[in-house]
């Protein structure tokens, strides 16, 4: 009992819930289609009241001859009929309108808010898997749902005002005619309420599959996966996959529209038992006399009607409490709140960093597993120098770079900007001091020109500055020499596009990178695209471009780390080794071991392997 009361306490928190989203989304709109609703759901039952009228009126003058009187006493509420129906026509056509009004208004607002939270939940949702459940339940038909729920309230409103008005209407026969009309429809509510709710349940026990099935498509239909997809020939290992499941899926599915149709038809033999004995029973009172015809034509279109009502109403019931569990989803995802928060007296970010990055004691471990990637962590970072970080595969070198822009917080110990915690300043102001190139830069599908000023919209129209942050990573040449130059639309997926090379692109990240302007700059693998001539050239570029700014880098590359003022040996979560490359050098340990390696096997690229 209690969980059905919280059950029916859910369903009608999530649909005032959803009026009020609709309310925000298009105010006057709803109003309009309240308005609209309560007319429509007057009108079937003001028709019925009119028919003893229009059959008494004919039986009254069959047989009389076509004159104007008798035409006329045909005629009055004939034409009344008429007008009621031309009144249900029109409604029903601005319905329509308003209908589609509102579902753009809605959808429109539904994916701002979805968009909005998107972007405001913590970086770490993005990855575990139950986050990408949540966000793809939200987004399944989102906007979908909540206008199913609007417009199953609306046909419930409109169908309540109607029931009542043909209850009305049928009262003056006996109390027992509008409860036995109601009572007819109950087996089809609860097999609709049982269905709805175990539908709802398969449904979020294959969410992941779902995504399953999204991923399957995107690897055979999107164009980063084109060329992997012919060579290693795995489109049909794919394909099978993707089938095999949508055939599970489908056949689940289709059990349950199955048993949906048996209960429909179960419920509706029992509705026609019940209407035979009423129709049955009201024939008994004409024969005998006490009713006349118009009262059996009314009686029998307010009983039919009505039971169509009835069954459409305790319908959407049923609709509303299917759309509600689903727009839980939608409500669920919203609520999730960040972690990553400002505090509530945030210090003021320094302008420029004049000491150090300090990590202190810091230990993390990444939400929902138990080895500590960082366990006692210290390390300084002296503010205005080159720092290279070098280690092998999964040493901790790039969750340190989450942990400087506070993606995620240390689970203890702190980590402090000239003193003090990052968790002290405002995230906004925070990360507005640092600029990263990510190991594998993001290439966005626009002009030259917008993929650099990303890195600072607010500079966008700084053209000057664009140009020279493309000077310092190397990539203006090759973008001056474009079409239409700083205007050519990169990447395939647009019309005109040019497509860059995979070097290119990853020094348009770094000329985005440079155009932030941040006093803290992060290079994770910075020339892993490059060649070696490209990376000498480069790093007298960056040299200047650094000055008086802090910078790490993080790189597998010797010929990189080499030109570091300090280079920090990182294995397992720990510095082991820390100098410049002739300390280190002379240190003669892990560093210097791999810097041998590397020479001797002639190949001055790379340090990865060396240092396992
Ligand atoms: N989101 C995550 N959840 C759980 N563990 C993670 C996550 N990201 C990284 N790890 C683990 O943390 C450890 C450190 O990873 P990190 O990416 O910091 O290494 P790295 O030094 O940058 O490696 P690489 O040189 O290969 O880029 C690895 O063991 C990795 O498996």
């Amino acid at each position: 009992m209690n969980s059905k009361l919280r059950s029916a306490n859910t369903v009608l928190s999530h649909l005032l819930k959803t009026l009020s989203l609709v309310w925000s989304a298009s105010g006057y709109w709803t109003l309009a289609w309240i308005i609209l609703v309560l007319v429509q759901g007057l009108l079937p039952a003001a028709l019925i009241s009119l028919t003893p009228r229009v059959v008494n009126a004919l039986v009254q003058v069959s047989g009389t001859g076509i004159s104007g009187a008798s035409i006329q006493k045909v005629l009055v509420p004939v034409g009344l009929m008429a007008g009621i129906m031309l009144v249900g026509e029109l409604l029903n056509s601005a319905a329509e309108w308003i209908r589609t009004a509102q579902s753009e208004l809605v959808q429109d607002h539904i994916s701002g808010l979805i968009h909005q939270q998107s972007v405001a939940v913590d970086y770490g949702f993005y990855e575990y898997s139950e986050y990408n459940d949540k966000l793809n339940r939200a987004r399944e038909g989102a906007s979908g749902r909540s206008l199913a729920l609007l417009e199953s309230t609306g046909s419930l409103m409109q169908n309540s005002v109607t029931l009542l008005a043909m209850a009305a209407v049928l009262l003056p026969y006996g109390l027992w005619l509008p409860t036995i009309l109601v009572i007819s429809a109950f087996p089809a509510f609860f097999i609709l309420l049982y269905l709805n709710k175990a539908h709802y349940r398969w449904s979020q026990r294959t969410t992941t599959d779902r995504r399953w099935l999204m991923y399957y498509d995107y690897l055979l239909t999107n164009s980063t996966m084109a060329a992997e997809v012919r060579l290693f020939d795995f489109a049909d290992y794919f394909q099978s996959s993707y089938q095999n499941l949508r055939r599970r899926l489908r056949k689940e599915q289709l059990k349950f529209l199955k048993d949906q149709t048996i209960g429909r038809f179960f419920a509706a033999i029992i509705a026609l038992i019940i209407t035979g004995i009423a129709l049955g029973w009201m024939g008994r009172q004409v024969l005998l006399g006490i009713l006349t015809l118009g009262d059996l034509a009314l009686f029998f279109q307010a009983f039919n009607q009505g039971q169509n009502i009835v069954k459409s109403l305790l319908g959407s019931l049923g609709q509303i409490y299917r759309n509600s569990l689903f727009i839980g989803n939608l409500f669920e995802f919203l609520q999730i709140k960040p972690e990553i928060i400002n505090p509530p007296n945030p210090i003021p970010a320094p302008s420029a960093l004049k000491q150090d990055i300090k990590f202190r004691q810091v230990t993390f471990r990444y939400p929902g597993t138990q080895e500590a990637v960082l366990d006692n962590f210290n390390l300084t970072l002296p503010a205005g120098k080159i720092v290279a970080i070098v280690g092998d595969n999964g040493a901790g070198k790039s969750t340190l770079i989450k942990l400087l822009c506070r993606f995620y917080d240390p689970n203890s110990g702190s980590i402090e900007l000239d003193g003090i915690d990052l968790r002290d300043f405002s995230v906004k102001e925070l990360r507005r001091l640092i600029t990263v190139l990510f190991q594998s830069p993001i290439p966005y599908y626009t002009t030259a020109k917008e993929n650099i000023a990303l890195g600072d919209v607010a500079a966008a129209s700084n053209q000057l500055e664009i140009e020279a942050a493309a000077q310092a990573s190397g990539i203006h040449e090759k973008i001056s020499r474009l079409p239409l130059g700083y205007n050519t639309m990169l990447g395939k997926l647009f019309p005109e596009g040019t497509d860059l090379s995979g070097g290119q692109w990853q020094r348009l990240a770094l000329a985005r990178a440079f155009f932030r302007r941040a006093q803290i700059i992060i290079l994770d693998e910075p020339t892993s695209a490059m060649d070696p001539w490209a990376e000498h050239d480069w790093l007298e570029r960056f040299r200047s471009l650094a000055s008086g700014r802090t910078a790490i880098v993080i790189t597998h590359r010797f010929t990189l780390a080499m030109q570091a003022d300090i280079i920090h040996v990182m294995r397992a979560g720990q510095i082991v080794e820390s100098g410049s490359h002739d300390q280190l050098l002379n240190l003669d340990g892990l560093y210097a071991q791999s810097w041998r390696d590397q020479m001797e096997a002639g190949s001055s690229t790379t340090v990865k392997n060396s240092l396992i």
